[in-house]
This record gives structure tokens, sequence and C-alpha cells, in this order.
């Protein structure tokens, strides 16, 4: 599948065992050593350059194609790889091209379908521009180590064990795991509080209490208990990842734990060790004994009753980010990168869903090549805020 030919198979999504947890060590100490949210902020500011005064724009959609959802291909892009793709004011980066092509051509429902048609019709100019983004990776990494910078990639390349190859793919990775994910659920954030205006006029006094005309930091985003909620909400309502691929039973011991009790049954099950086993995370999620009136958006279920701060979930009942040892690596820097973008937007903008929009009784979400499952070309109105 071409889709391998891209993202390499020595990385950390793909590997397994002890060459797994090697990955997993260094992509993980790269991923904690800060949470860059100071860049994040500014590059949100760059965002809102672009969307100027405004009007009918495209969310964090499925196409590379619109301003703003290039902010999301530059916070991972920049903050992960340290290297700006310019993707914000430059419309016709020849990156942007590049990957939209490849993203196209690798997801072409022929070839999905029948992949043995990769075999038997080799697409040669496919395959020519996909060796041409891998290079592009691999020059980017020969850039970096003449030029470390405050990156993830700069950190992982402190380890000595790992090869040019293995740097290349898990650069990839983080590439790709980076921005659908996070486009998606800011577009779900974005579409809900667009369809529940009474939460986004909580949210936004919130947050203009907390931050006044500052940026968000650590500490004042500490004082937005109910965007966190609105976030949690919008990823346990609509979350990217609808199952979690392939679990090895020995590797995980909590699914022992939560399968019997989410099976309202009664009934225990015997997992044999290694059976691969796909959990479906929307199924959790829209459990009715956990969640009651699953359908429903109600940010308050993360928040504790009468004294307006965040509840504690049970960590087996909402899984956006998956749970035990593959879980989101990510999922500390994802969740500042979702609310120092959502802080501000609130701060600078308000939005609602345009009249005619296809989203108008539910939200429509179409499948990434990644099959991850986000909102599809949803325009929402934004205006400035009145200062
Ligand atoms: C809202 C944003 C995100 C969501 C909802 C999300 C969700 C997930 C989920 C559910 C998995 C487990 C997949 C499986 O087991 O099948 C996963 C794995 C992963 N994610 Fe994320 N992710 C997000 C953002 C990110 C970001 C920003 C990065 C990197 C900068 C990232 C890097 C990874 C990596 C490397 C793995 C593989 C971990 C492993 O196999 O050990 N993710 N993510």
């Amino acid at each position: 599948m071409l889709l391998w030919r891209f993202v390499g198979r020595t990385n950390v999504i793909l590997s397994n065992g002890v060459n797994w947890q090697r990955h997993s060590r260094v992509v993980k100490s790269a991923l904690n050593r800060n949470v860059p949210i100071e860049k994040f902020a500014s590059l949100t500011k760059r965002l809102f350059s672009v969307m100027g005064d405004g009007g009918r724009l495209l969310t964090f959609s499925t196409t590379l194609t619109e301003a703003s959802r290039f902010i999301l291909c530059l916070l991972s892009g920049t903050t992960a790889l340290g290297h700006d793709f310019n993707t914000i004011v430059d419309n016709h980066s020849p990156f942007v091209a590049k990957y939209n092509e490849v993203m196209d051509s690798i997801a072409s429902p022929l070839f999905l379908v029948f992949p043995k048609l990769e075999t038997w019709f080799p697409r040669k100019h496919v395959i020519r521009k996909i060796d041409d983004l891998v290079n592009d990776f691999g020059k980017l990494l020969e850039d970096k180590k003449q030029r470390p910078g405050n990156d993830m990639l700069t950190y992982m390349l402190e380890e000595p064990e790992m090869t040019d190859e293995e740097f290349r793919d898990n650069m990839v990775v983080f590439f790709i795991a980076g921005h659908d994910t996070t486009a998606g659920a800011m577009s779900s954030f974005v579409y809900y509080l667009s369809k529940h205006p009474e939460a986004q006029v909580r949210a936004r006094k919130e947050v203009v209490a907390a931050l006044g005309k500052d940026e968000p930091n650590i500490e004042n985003l500490r004082h937005m208990p109910f965007l966190q909620a609105c976030i949690r909400e919008s990823l346990r309502i609509n979350t990217p990842i609808v199952s979690c691929l392939s679990l090895m039973v020995i590797l995980s011991p909590i699914l022992r734990a939560i399968i019997p009790d989410l099976c309202s049954n009664g009934k225990s099950y015997h997992i044999p060790a290694k059976a691969s086993v796909i959990m479906n995370i929307c199924a959790i999620h829209y459990n009715e004994t956990y969640w009651p009136n699953p359908y429903k958006f109600d940010p308050t279920r993360f928040m504790n009753q009468g004294d307006g701060e965040e509840a504690r979930i049970d960590a087996s009942l909402w899984l956006p980010f998956a749970l035990g040892p593959r879980q989101c690596p990510a999922r500390n820097f994802a969740m500042y990168e979702l609310r120092t973008l959502a802080s501000m937007l609130l701060q600078q903008w308000e939005w609602n869903l345009p009249a005619d929009s296809p989203h108008h009784d539910s939200i429509k979400n179409g499948f990434s090549p990644f099959a991850l499952s986000l909102p599809k070309d949803m325009d929402i109105i934004f205006r400035r805020v009145e200062q």
C-alpha cells in the first residue's frame, strides 16, 4: 500500500514489542520536554490575521486547502518538527500542494477497496510524488541536525540509538498523527458551540475573565474549567478516532478490566493472550449507563455539580486518546494545543452555523485517508467580538 511508502515501517505506530518500547521511550521523552503554549498562541495570531474581519470560513476540515485549517498543519509542523511550512499565509505553498496530492491518491476509493491494483497497475507518478515528499522530510531532518531548535524533533535527535530512517519515519508519523486528529477535534468544538450559543457565551465569559487581553499561558488556562469541559465533551460526542486499531491483549490488562464492566449483560469473556482486539470507542462514549442522554452535547458532565470545578472522570469511559500502553503519547500536548486555540477563538471571535449548512440537523463526518472520522466541509460564520 502506498500509505506505508509514505509513513515508513520503522516508527512508533507500526512497531511492536521491544522495538516499540524503544520508539515509544524516545517519542514520549521528546513530547514531555515542554508544551510550547507561546508558540501555539503566536501561530494562532497568524491564523487570525489571515481570517481578517471574518466572514464565512471553512473550519478545520478534511482538506488542506483553507487558511483556517492550516493552523493545525503549522501547529504540529512548527512545534513538533520545528519547521515553518508557511501554510497559513501561503495558500499555494508547494508543500501543501504535494501533500494534498499524495493524500488524495492514497485515499483513492478504488485503490483502497482493491489494493492489489497497486501491484498490477503501479501509479508511478504518485510513487514519485511520495518519494519526493519523503525526501523533503529527510532534508528537513538534515537541516535540523545543523540547526537544532526547541522542538520535539531536536529532542528526538539527541537519542544516539536511532537511525536516520527511524527519525524520518517518526517525523512523518508526528506530522500525520498530529494534525488530522486535532483538526477534527477543533471542528467539532466550534460546531457544538455554534449549535449551543449559551455554552459559547458561558465559555467566552470564563475566558475573558481569565485572560483579559492577555495570551493564554499555563497559569491562566487553569482557570477555564468550563472551556476544558466543552473540549472534552466535543471529544466524547464526536471523537476523531472511533476505534483503536488493534490492541494485543497481553499488553493491556486494563482491557481485561473494562470489558466485563462495560458489558451490561453481566457476562464475562475469555480473551486469549495475544489476541488482537479492536476497541469501539464510540460504543463506550455512547453507553447510556455511563453517559445518560449520550447524544446530547452537555459539557457539564465534566464539571462537579455546584462548585464549577472540573469533575474527575473514570479514565476507561472517556477514550478519545485511547488507554493503556499504546494510548496517545501526545494527549497532554494536544489538549494544550486545543485549549490555547479555543480560548483565543473565544476571546476574539464569535461564530454561528450558516442557515444553509448541511450540518444543521446533525454533524456530518467524512473519513480522512487514515480512517479518521472528521467533520466534512463545515462552513462557519466568524465575526470579531466587539471589544
Ligand atoms: C485531539 C488530538 C489527538 C487525538 C484525539 C489522538 C488520538 C490518538 C489515539 C486514539 C491513539 C491510539 C491509536 C490506536 O491505538 O489505534 C493515538 C496514538 C498516537 N498519537 Fe495521537 N491523538 C491526537 C493528537 C496527537 C498529536 C498532536 C500527536 C503528535 C504530535 C500524536 C501522536 C500519536 C502517536 C505517535 C501515536 C502512536 C502511539 C503508539 O502507538 O505508541 N497524537 N492518538
